[in-house]
């Protein structure tokens, strides 16, 4: 890749991005450069060859890719910060959640492609799911940034409308999972084991049982069904699972935290 990545905003999911790209090889680190206010938290970046400085206009004018990750509350500010130095050469891609594309549009004032992306942490290890949304490119832009989040996991184009949606499913996803499997660890120890092996069970169950259904495009209930021995022990779990409200405490979380991105 001929282009540099400047990531604004060297936080939680700044940083997670910049990993991934080292991890995957998918430029020479000196081409990245992340930028935050307090740069001493990224020294593990720094050491490994990515340009880490303060100031983003300059970032902006060294790279072509200007990857957003600051807070939704930050963006204005910040965009603003750098906005003179975007030029047609630029292909900004916002990671803020809820800021709209035309809010981004607005604020810089300029005619160049304006991408929104939604990936999850997993980003650091080439695992994440990254929904895009784009406006204003060509072809060959929109693969430039399809490219990079696709070597990072699987993506998905979809229509900006659905953009808040994907950022509870796929984003804040990663934290149901998390609960998920905190919860079936604690449930291993009090069944027997140690906390290591409880761990290695469960996270190794999880990751078996969505390459299951990768694999062989199955539904869940379809699994569940081989795994379900009449008058056996997993239907006898699974169902006082769901008497205690397991999938509708699920849906029903999923459906306040889209109440609350719509109101912010
Ligand atoms: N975390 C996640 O899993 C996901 C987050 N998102 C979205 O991504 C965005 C970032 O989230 P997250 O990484 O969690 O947030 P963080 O607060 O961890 O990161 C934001 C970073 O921006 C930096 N920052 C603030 N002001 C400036 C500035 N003026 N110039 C440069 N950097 C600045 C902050 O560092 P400092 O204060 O030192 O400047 C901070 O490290 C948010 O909009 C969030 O909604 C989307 C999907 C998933
Ligand atoms: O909790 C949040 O608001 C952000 C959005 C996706 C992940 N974290």
């Amino acid at each position: 890749m001929n282009k540099k990545i400047a990531i604004i905003g060297g936080g939680n999911l700044g940083s997670a991005i910049a990993e991934g790209l080292l991890k995957n090889k998918f430029c020479d680190p000196a081409d990245i450069t992340i930028t935050k206010r307090r740069i001493e938290s990224l020294k593990k970046l720094s050491e490994k060859g990515v340009a880490i400085i303060s100031d983003n206009a300059e970032a902006v004018q060294q790279s072509e890719i200007i990857i957003l990750a600051v807070k939704p509350y930050q963006v204005s500010d910040v965009l603003h910060s750098f906005q003179t130095k975007l030029t047609q050469k630029h292909l900004l891609v916002s990671v803020a959640t809820g800021v709209l594309i035309s809010e981004l549009q607005e604020i810089i004032k300029k005619n160049i492609p304006v991408f929104r992306a939604m990936p999850n942490t997993a980003i650091s290890i080439e695992q994440s799911m990254t929904c895009l949304s784009y406006t204003n490119a060509n072809e060959s832009q929109a693969a430039t940034i399809e490219k990079i989040f696709s070597s990072l996991g699987r993506v998905v184009i979809i229509d900006e409308k659905l953009m808040e949606a994907a950022t509870i499913l796929g984003s804040c996803g990663t934290a149901y999972a998390m609960r998920f499997i905190r919860a079936s660890i604690q449930g291993g120890i009090e069944i027997g084991f140690d906390v290591a092996t409880a761990s290695l069970i469960v996270e190794q169950t999880v990751k078996g049982a969505a390459e299951l259904l990768m694999q062989k495009g199955s539904h869940p209930e379809q699994e569940i069904d081989k795994v379900t021995t009449p008058k056996g022990c997993t239907i006898a779990g699974l169902n006082e699972m769901e008497h205690q409200g397991f999938s509708s405490s699920l849906i029903k979380g999923i459906a306040v935290s889209y109440k609350k991105i719509e109101k912010t």
